[in-house]
């Protein structure tokens, strides 16, 4: 493939400057792709509802796991997928999860001591951000030590792998789920593959059984749906509900979070004195914590949020949101002398993540790196809809409070303890993978972590 469907997304944003939407064609299919922030800002919000449903279908009958994620159902299952899970991610939940990600980063630190010591520099670090995310996710989602900084052969890694990583077989997977969906029931093409789905059922009742007998309590992601009192028209949940949510947790939370790390931790190792200022800021709040990182000590972390704004402005994991419109809308005129526009109900509809966070427009110098433009003072002048790395709205990612906990967490461990630096194996300016459906370097981050004596 030349160019992913994302990528195409950009430069269709980029062809036409001063419309608020174009008129595109998804293969025969017309669609329209929403460059103006204020109608974006409507379809997202004000008007959710004519929009609620994402251009992605599955089966039911071919995939019964995938269709009980929220990311793929709509209606009535969808509100209550939702309302279920947005319990399980509350700040107070996200609290409680802190000291199992902690853990998770003392492990992480360890592990490139162990390897700049045994001459392991320069690092895969989109390989180090999957162990950490794997791991994590492992702990926080499953209660199990993933195992991925001490096993190279760690069976949960292995999984994880296979679930979104780049890969020729994933690339025809994607192309036929977004481009030709009905020819997904008929090939019986499945998000995840059987095995992985019955290796995640056994890891779930294996756990679940031995908490019952020893009556362990975690306060991680299993304990909270397995208790989790229910609405009294809800549906009791099912074994199987149980482990959709958790395959939907993995799926949605492991490789989304490890591609934002790698690339913060990217733009830190380009960026020295952005790191410098962050490392300042890391060391005076935690000195002020005596000593320690705390779930709250990280909320006081202001320089730290900048940062990871800024790098997912610029390295959005995805390229762009894709809507389907639900009911007839009506786009405001094109020009002041035009007509209103009908979208028919069915017509895709995109949003180009991407192209918006790259516009000089919405963001001056927008290849450069400026946390700053996320200061207090600043973020109040961002035009609404123009930054949209969680999506926004009824749908806005449900786990967004999960994954910057995690990605902090594992900042904080590594520019506390190392100097990075970007290794010359790293080909810069990066190019993005145009094979891949999120965000990718196409050669690799590579950065040399140095310990440092603190
Ligand atoms: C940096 C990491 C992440 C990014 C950039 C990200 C981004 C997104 C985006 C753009 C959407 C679509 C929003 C929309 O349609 O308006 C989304 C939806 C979703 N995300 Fe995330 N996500 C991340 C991490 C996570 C994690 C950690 C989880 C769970 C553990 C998660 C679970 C979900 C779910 C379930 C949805 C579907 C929500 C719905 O349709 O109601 N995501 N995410």
């Amino acid at each position: 493939m030349k160019r992913s469907a994302g990528l195409i997304y950009t430069d269709i944003y980029n062809t036409y400057p001063d419309v608020p939407y174009v008129g595109v064609y998804k293969i025969r299919q017309p669609a329209l792709l929403i460059r103006d922030p204020e109608i974006i800002k409507a379809i997202l919000i004000k008007d959710f509802h004519s929009f609620e449903k994402n251009d992605i279908v599955v089966d039911e009958n071919v995939d019964s796991i995938a269709s009980k994620n929220p990311f793929l159902q709509y209606g009535e299952r969808w509100k209550t997928s939702r309302s279920q899970l947005s319990y399980c991610f509350t700040s107070g939940k996200m609290k409680h999860l802190f000291p199992l990600m902690h853990a998770v980063s003392v492990h992480m630190v360890e592990y490139i001591e162990n390897e700049a010591k045994l001459g392991g520099n320069p690092m895969d670090t989109k390989e180090l951000a999957g162990k950490f995310t794997c791991d994590n996710v492992a702990t926080c989602a499953f209660g199990i030590d993933g195992k991925s900084f001490v096993d190279p052969n760690s069976e949960f890694r292995k999984v994880g792998k296979r679930i979104l990583e780049p890969s020729f077989s994933l690339t025809m997977k994607m192309l036929f789920i977004l481009l030709f969906p009905e020819c997904t029931a008929f090939l019986k093409i499945k998000f995840i593959c059987d095995d992985v789905v019955d290796y995640f059922r056994n890891v779930i009742k294996t756990t679940l059984n031995y908490r019952k007998e020893n009556h362990l309590v975690r306060n991680d992601f299993l304990d909270v749906i397995t208790q989790m009192k229910l609405k009294p028209d809800d549906p009791p949940l099912q074994d199987d509900d149980i482990t959709a949510h958790a395959i939907s947790f993995f799926a949605d939370g492991f490789e989304t979070s490890s591609i934002a790390l790698s690339f913060a931790l990217y733009n830190l190792a380009a960026n020295l004195s952005v790191q410098e200022k962050l490392r300042n800021e890391i060391n005076e709040v935690i000195r002020k914590n005596g000593g320690t990182v705390s779930y709250e000590s990280i909320q006081n972390m202001n320089y730290l949020d900048c940062v990871l704004s800024e790098s997912l402005r610029i390295h959005s994991p995805a390229f762009a949101l894709v809507k389907l419109c639900t009911e007839d809308y009506c786009l405001p005129p094109c020009s002041k002398s035009g007509l209103e526009v009908k979208v028919e109900r069915g017509t895709p509809v995109i949003i180009p993540v991407h192209g918006l966070h790259l516009d000089a427009k919405y963001f001056p110098d927008p290849e450069k790196f400026i946390p700053e433009r996320f200061s207090d003072d600043n973020k109040a002048h961002i035009i609404k809809g123009s930054y949209l790395p969680f999506g926004e709205g009824g749908r806005i990612c449900i786990g967004m409070k999960f994954a910057i906990l995690q990605i902090k967490v594992a900042i904080i461990a590594i520019v506390r303890h190392f100097d990075i630096r970007v290794n010359e194996k790293t080909k810069e300016p990066l190019v993005i993978d145009p094979n891949h459906f999120l965000i990718f370097a196409k050669d690799g981050i590579w950065l040399d972590y140095q310990k440092r004596n603190n």
